[in-house]
């Protein structure tokens, strides 16, 4: 059985792609999979370099110390085939209705599910603006942040749905309706 549809969720850091995303899943239970393009870049590198995956993958100082390196990496990688990561992170994923990619970065990581998966792909981009995203921890760093992995989607205007996660922003409860809204319609 494949994916009857796949949300493309994208965000600046601290922006609370995994926040929102952990909540949309605790809502849809076992008929998602999160999945994280990321992931396929962490482990090859965690793999190469004798890093930690675990402590890669989570919330810490560990992973920003590690960014910039990963970036250089998975750039070079994808120079070569744009679709290898999200191709690799759909070969991992579990057979479930719904999968939420939880960190697209790139035109070419939408290009590639559009071109693969077709009418059953729907884009969210999660907005917060930088004094929330501050306030969450977010310090600017060059080479990070100034870089198409983080850039790339800025002046992207064909989202399906847009969600305010900064300031202003609706209750949760609304936040996630509106993302559930998106699947009934598909
Ligand atoms: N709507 C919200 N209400 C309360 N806390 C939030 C909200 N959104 C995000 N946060 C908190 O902000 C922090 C950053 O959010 P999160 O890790 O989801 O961001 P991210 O976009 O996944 O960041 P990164 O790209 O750096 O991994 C987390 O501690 C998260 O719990």
């Amino acid at each position: 059985m494949s994916p009857k549809v796949i949300l493309l969720f994208s965000g600046k850091r601290k922006s609370g792609k995994d926040f929102l995303t952990d909540h949309l899943q605790e809502l849809l239970k076992d008929r998602c999979e999160i999945l994280k393009i990321s992931q396929p870049i962490k482990s090859h590198w965690a793999r190469e370099n004798n890093l930690n995956l675990n402590e890669l993958l989570s919330d810490n100082e560990y992973k920003e110390q590690y960014r910039l390196d990963m970036i250089k990496w998975s750039e070079a990688m994808r120079d070569k085939d744009y679709g290898c990561f999200c191709k690799q992170a759909c070969l991992n994923a579990a057979d479930k209705p719904i999968w939420i990619v939880s960190d697209i970065r790139r035109k070419t990581d939408i290009q590639w599910f559009k071109e693969t998966y077709k009418d059953i792909i729907k884009t969210i981009r999660i907005c917060a603006d930088d004094d929330t995203r501050r306030a969450r921890g977010y310090q600017f760093k060059s080479g990070v942040d100034d870089v198409a992995s983080e850039c790339d989607l800025d002046d992207y205007t064909e989202w399906d749905l847009v969600i305010n996660n900064g300031e202003g922003r609706q209750p949760l409860k609304e936040q996630l309706s509106s993302i559930i809204s998106l699947i009934s319609l598909s």
